[in-house]
């Protein structure tokens, strides 16, 4: 936003213009949230986060409501902008303390969190974390100016104090900090206005870090032609575990087949044969029995995807035959035990990841992203799977209520999506189906992964409340639907 802003600014827009805009959006939404003779308390830091609220205020004034403008420093300390917009306000303000604030803040209707923005630079404490506190024990609405105060936009970490808003006015483009938690659930409802910055900068700035929308990947995924076959939309293996545990690469398998997979074999030992026959229809199935019958499946060139790891097993047996598919020339899927099996060795697995061609996508959750990169976990949740995927050689897929998608070309997605009701058995191994059936239809891996996501998130949506795993491939049926429609 700097780069942006600066490049803006030097093809001859003033930054005060720019200031001018973004107060004027915020009183905007502020007017939409209170009525005409509602009184708002506009909360002001020291940066030009306070200086947009300076400039909501006048407008605000202006319009008729009560304002009363609470500074958290002295205002002889603003700079730039924040200082002219502070100059051209013509209003009453006070410098406030913070034992002060409650009262301060009580009879209010809105409050307009203008402390800090995109400037944060360290965790709120002192007086500042003392506002936010008072700020959200006032149970007065917020409305947040970029963030909510103590939100790092780049993150959506909050280490230390920050303030709940219901709402934030954002400009030009939404901040990662707007979609990863807990900046999401922190900053509300986002609205991202236009205040002149034009879009071309984008070009120099060239950002790597996406909102996962069909924009995103659309044009990577392919409709069945009129002429289409089966074999042209790929042939998927989908690993079954043993007698005891074959449930999970059963929902996986189905899930494949409905994201798109021509066809879909599910990879059985012998004992789990009757099991596993007697739930599939569509979906194939195939007795496969140790490393040897896997490169015999693998022999069959047809095969092109591959997913491993669901209900499969922790052991070295697994870790080995994640091995024999690291050798096949197919697209592959490593999940749930397929991942936990090299937590020993996580290297070896990430040397054989990159010395092949066809892709990998790893689909782990916190618990087992920890196994395999236990250094990492200290990082922000976007740079924990950038650094995954760098290391790795494989799109990561990090899941979560604000799953990341990650590319070792630095590309990387924020999914948010996704309802919580997908936080139950199985609902994962649905996901590493999709994906599954994503590369099977040759899409990139990227791609793949983050359609997979935003799918199983749709899917979420459609099932609705009470949902169960089962529920979601029927689910998907009205989500692509709806994709193909949209041209
Ligand atoms: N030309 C521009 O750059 C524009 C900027 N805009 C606004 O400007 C904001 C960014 O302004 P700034 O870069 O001045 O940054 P902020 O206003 O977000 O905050 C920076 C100030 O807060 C201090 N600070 C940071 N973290 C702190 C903490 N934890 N505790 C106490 N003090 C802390 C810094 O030392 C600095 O003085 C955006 O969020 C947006 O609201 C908009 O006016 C649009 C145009
Ligand atoms: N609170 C939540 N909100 C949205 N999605 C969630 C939430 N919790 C989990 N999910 C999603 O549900 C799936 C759970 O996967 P996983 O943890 O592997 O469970 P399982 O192994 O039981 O299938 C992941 O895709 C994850 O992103
Ligand atoms: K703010």
């Amino acid at each position: 936003m700097g780069q942006a802003d600066n490049m803006t600014i030097a093809s001859g827009t003033r930054g005060i213009t720019l200031m001018e805009r973004a107060g004027d959006h915020v009183a905007r939404v502020a007017s939409e949230m209170c009525s005409s003779q509602g009184r708002i308390a506009i909360v002001c830091g020291p940066g030009s986060n306070g200086g947009d609220g300076f400039v909501a205020a006048r407008h605000l004034h202006q319009a008729g409501h009560a304002v009363d403008v609470l500074l958290l420093k002295d205002p002889a300390g603003l700079k730039g902008d924040a200082a002219i917009a502070f100059g051209q306000m013509g209003l009453p303000s006070q410098i406030v303390e913070p034992a002060e604030l409650k009262e301060n803040l009580s009879g209010c209707d809105l409050i307009i969190d203008a402390l800090f923005g995109a400037g944060l630079d360290r965790p709120l404490e002192g007086n500042a974390a003392a506002f936010a506190d008072t700020i959200n024990k006032s149970g007065v609405p917020v409305l947040a100016v970029d963030l909510a105060s103590g939100v790092n936009g780049s993150t959506g970490e909050a280490e230390g104090a920050a303030v709940q808003a219901v709402r934030s006015v954002t400009f030009f483009r939404c901040k990662p900090g707007h979609y990863l938690l807990p900046g999401r659930d922190l900053c509300g409802d986002v609205s991202c206005v236009d205040i002149g910055i034009p879009e071309s900068v984008l070009h120099e700035i060239g950002p790597q870090t996406f909102v996962n929308e069909p924009t995103l990947w659309r044009d990577a995924w392919t409709v069945p032609g009129r002429a289409g076959h089966k074999y042209d939309r790929g042939h998927a293996v989908v690993f079954s575990g043993p007698m005891s545990s074959t449930g999970a690469a059963r929902l996986a398998a189905g899930a494949c087949l409905r994201a798109g997979a021509g066809l879909v074999t599910l990879a059985s030992p012998p004992s789990a044969m009757m099991v596993n026959a007697s739930h599939l229809t569509a979906v194939m199935l195939r007795s496969v029995e140790g490393l040897e019958g896997i490169s015999d499946l693998l022999a069959d060139k047809r095969l092109n995807s591959l997913l491993i790891g669901p209900g499969y097993g922790v052991s070295d047996d697994t870790s080995e035959a994640v091995s024999v598919l690291l050798n096949s020339e197919c697209a592959i899927v490593l999940d749930a035990d397929a991942l936990t099996s090299h937590q020993n060795a996580p290297e070896a697995l990430f040397t054989q990841i990159k010395g092949r061609k066809a892709p990998v996508v790893l689909t782990p959750h916190d618990g087992e992203f920890v196994r395999l990169f236990p250094d990492l976990v200290a990082l922000d949740k976007l740079a924990r799977a950038r650094g995954a995927a760098a290391r790795s050689g494989a799109i990561v897929l990090l899941k979560g209520a604000d799953t990341v998608i990650a590319s070792p070309d630095g590309r990387a997605a924020i999914n948010s999506n996704a309802p919580p009701w997908l936080a139950t058995a199985g609902s994962g191994d649905v996901l590493a189906g999709i994906i599954c059936g994503l590369l099977a239809q040759k899409m990139p891996a990227f791609e793949a992964a983050a359609m997979a996501a935003w799918l199983h998130g749709a899917a979420g949506v459609e099932a609705g409340a009470g949902l169960i795993a089962e529920d979601l491939a029927p689910a998907m049926r009205p989500v692509i639907a709806r994709l193909v429609e949209k041209p």
